[in-house]
């Protein structure tokens, strides 16, 4: 069996004496995957980040990364927190040869340069003197140039113009393919991940609600369009709205849909907006035996 890039086992972090940001979250990434992490604000994606990063500890459960306690394959891992911290005296190209320093022996200089060399930025500018989406640019350029086998990043694109994101999404790509590096990337515009993820961690209120590979969970789940009167009840109803005579509702049916309903599969941004929408819908996690069966 391949060992798994991600894997929590009943994680939980409380911040203070009562407030949880993470509860009870079980799921498991297969390596090589390109992991979307969505949710609302204040869902629980950079405390599940950060625990990975192994820069939070647990307060309950545990979280294995490649196999391993967080803490014991740091070296292996690239991580790129939200708020990008970097030395804001350090030049770019300081930056960088502080990269090739902290890595000895993996450091993959062309990539990094390559990724710097994207947003046109003078090598001898002061980080303090970057803008939010060049910082960006220089955060990801030194993940990327310690060339892990896992890069955990929290929203890279949030700061980074459209050319700028697509740019950045394609060398991410091109690294996922090229070197099989599992990316584990929360963000806020699913549309954008639509193309480049696979797989799909939705958090809700501290929980996980939804986790797997993005094809299986879209399978999963069914538009209908069925007259007001029609029973939903032997079926997960995510949600539902009646209109006139019409009802329409996204679910996952559990048999086979009358003849009389008109069907379809959502796409990944329906399917996320309608958990959103309505946090109470039941959660889909396969049991951690079936993902491990699937890898
Ligand atoms: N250091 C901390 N101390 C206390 N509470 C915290 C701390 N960090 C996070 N929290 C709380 O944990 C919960 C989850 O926060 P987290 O930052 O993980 O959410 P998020 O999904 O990344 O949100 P966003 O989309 O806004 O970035 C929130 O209620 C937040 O207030």
């Amino acid at each position: 069996m391949t060992v798994p890039a991600l894997e929590a086992d009943a994680l939980g972090k409380r911040f203070g004496r009562r407030s949880w940001a993470l509860r009870d979250c079980s799921f498991r990434l297969p390596a090589g995957r390109v992991c979307a992490v969505v949710g609302p604000n204040g869902a629980g994606k950079s405390t599940l980040l950060a625990l990975a990063a192994g820069l939070l500890a647990p307060t309950e459960g545990t979280v294995r990364v490649l196999g391993a306690a967080p803490a014991a394959v740091r070296p292996r891992v690239g991580f790129v927190d939200q708020d990008k911290p970097l030395y804001q005296q350090l030049t770019v190209a300081e930056t960088l040869r502080m990269g090739a320093d902290l890595n000895p022996g993996h450091w993959d200089a062309d990539t990094a340069r390559r990724v710097v060399a994207g947003g046109d930025l003078d090598p001898d500018r002061r980080i303090r003197a970057l803008s939010g989406g060049q910082r960006t640019r220089v955060a990801l350029a030194l993940a990327l140039g310690k060339r892990p086998e896992l890069l955990l990043l929290d929203e890279p694109m949030a700061d980074l113009d459209p050319l700028a994101r697509h740019e950045l999404m394609g060398v991410l790509m091109g690294e996922a393919a090229a070197h099989g590096t599992t990316i584990v990337m929360s963000s806020h515009v699913v549309a954008e991940l639509e193309d480049s993820c696979d797989h799909l961690l939705l958090v809700g209120g501290g929980r996980i609600r939804l986790s797997g590979e993005i094809d299986d969970l879209l399978a999963a789940h069914t538009r209908v369009t069925a007259p007001a009167t029609a029973d939903l009840a032997p079926h997960d109803v995510v949600e539902s709205r009646t209109t006139g005579r019409q009802l329409g509702a996204l679910i996952r049916p559990a048999g086979p849909l009358p003849a009389d309903w008109r069907t379809g599969e959502p796409s990944l941004e329906d399917l996320v907006l309608s958990y959103l929408r309505n946090p109470m819908a039941p959660a889909l996690t396969p049991a951690p035996e079936t993902t491990e069966a699937a890898a």
